[in-house]
C-alpha cells in the first residue's frame, strides 16, 4: 500500500501494471465507495496499461482533513498526487462525483489530461436541496438511514438480490467515514462545469449504465452532447457503477476508446 501526504491529507494510493509507452489511466472513486471498485477493470487493463487508483479524501483508507470540501479540494488532491507521482498527460476516468473531479482537473490542468472518461457522471448532479436534504438526513441518522435507497440506484435489482458481492459494496459505503462522506456531498452541491464542458478539447468517453439511478443515460448524453466530439455508450444491464457490475463491458469500452487515443488517429478539438 502506498500513501502520499498531499495538502495536508494522507492520500491512499495504487499504481499497477504498464507496458510500453502507454499513458497512465487514473481512475477516480465515486461518493461512499474506495479505489476497490475499479479491481475487475483493474485486472482486465494492467497487462497493457499503467494504472493509478486512489482513495479521494474522505473515503477509504485516506485521511478526513477539514470537511466539508469543495470540488476545487479534491481537485487539488489529485494534482498533487500526480505531480508527486509525475504523471502527466493521463487518461482521466472520474466515476460520478469523480468525473467531476476529473472535469474539474481538466479546467485548472489541461497539460495532465491527455483524454477524459467520463462515467455515470454529469456536468451537475442533483440539486442543492436534494444535497441538502440527504446531508440533513445523514445528520439525523447516520449512513443507515439513506443506504437502502443509494444501492438502488448503484445496482440494479438483479444484482442486488443475487450477487455475492453485493452485502460487500453495502458494507463499503456504510464503512466511509460520515464526514468525509457528508464533505463530498456538499463538494457535489456546489459544483458545476456546464459552462466549462464545451472547452473541452481533448478525446471524452461519456459512459454510462441503463438503468443508472442517479446520473441516468439521458443526463450523461446531455453531458456528452455538450463535450465537442465526445463519444457516448451505454452499458446494458448495469446500474451507477458498472466497472462493478459489468467490469468486462467497460473494459471493452475504454479500450475501443482509447486505440485511436493511443496510436494518435483521435478527432479532437
Ligand atoms: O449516492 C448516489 O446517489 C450516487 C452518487 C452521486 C454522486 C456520486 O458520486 O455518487
Amino acid at each position: 500500500m502506498q500513501f502520499v501526504q498531499v495538502n495536508g491529507v494522507s492520500l491512499h494510493h495504487q499504481i499497477i501494471g504498464g507496458a510500453g509507452n502507454k499513458p497512465v489511466i487514473v481512475f477516480i472513486n465515486s461518493l461512499g465507495t474506495d479505489f476497490r471498485i475499479w479491481r475487475d477493470v483493474i485486472v482486465r487493463l494492467a497487462g497493457s496499461y499503467p494504472l493509478l487508483t486512489y482513495d479521494k479524501r474522505g473515503h477509504g483508507l485516506s485521511d478526513v482533513g477539514q470537511a466539508p470540501y469543495s470540488i476545487e479540494d479534491h481537485v487539488d488532491d489529485l494534482i498533487g498526487l500526480l505531480e508527486h507521482l509525475k504523471v502527466s498527460d493521463a487518461v482521466v476516468c472520474g466515476l460520478s462525483v469523480g468525473g467531476l473531479i476529473a472535469q474539474g482537473l481538466y479546467v485548472r490542468r489541461p497539460d495532465l489530461v491527455k483524454a477524459l472518461i467520463l462515467c455515470d457522471t454529469a456536468h451537475k448532479i442533483g440539486t442543492a436541496d436534494m444535497w441538502a436534504a440527504r446531508i440533513a438526513a445523514i445528520d439525523e441518522s447516520g449512513l443507515d438511514g439513506i443506504v437502502d435507497g443509494v444501492m438502488e440506484r448503484w445496482f440494479t435489482p438483479a444484482f442486488r438480490e443475487s450477487d455475492s458481492a453485493f452485502p460487500g459494496y453495502r458494507n463499503m459505503m456504510l464503512r466511509q467515514p460520515v464526514e468525509g462522506y457528508t464533505g463530498t456531498c456538499a463538494a457535489i452541491r456546489d459544483a458545476d462545469y456546464t459552462a466549462a464542458a464545451g472547452e473541452i478539447a481533448v478525446p471524452t468517453l461519456c459512459v454510462v449504465g441503463d438503468q443508472d439511478g442517479a446520473t441516468p443515460p439521458e443526463l450523461v448524453l446531455s453531458l456528452a452532447k455538450l463535450i465537442p466530439r465526445a463519444r457516448y455508450e451505454v452499458i446494458k444491464d448495469a446500474g451507477h457503477i458498472p466497472c462493478v457490475e459489468q467490469p468486462e463491458m467497460l473494459t471493452t469500452i475504454i479500450e475501443a476508446f482509447l486505440a485511436p487515443v493511443i496510436s494518435g488517429e483521435a478527432a479532437h478539438g
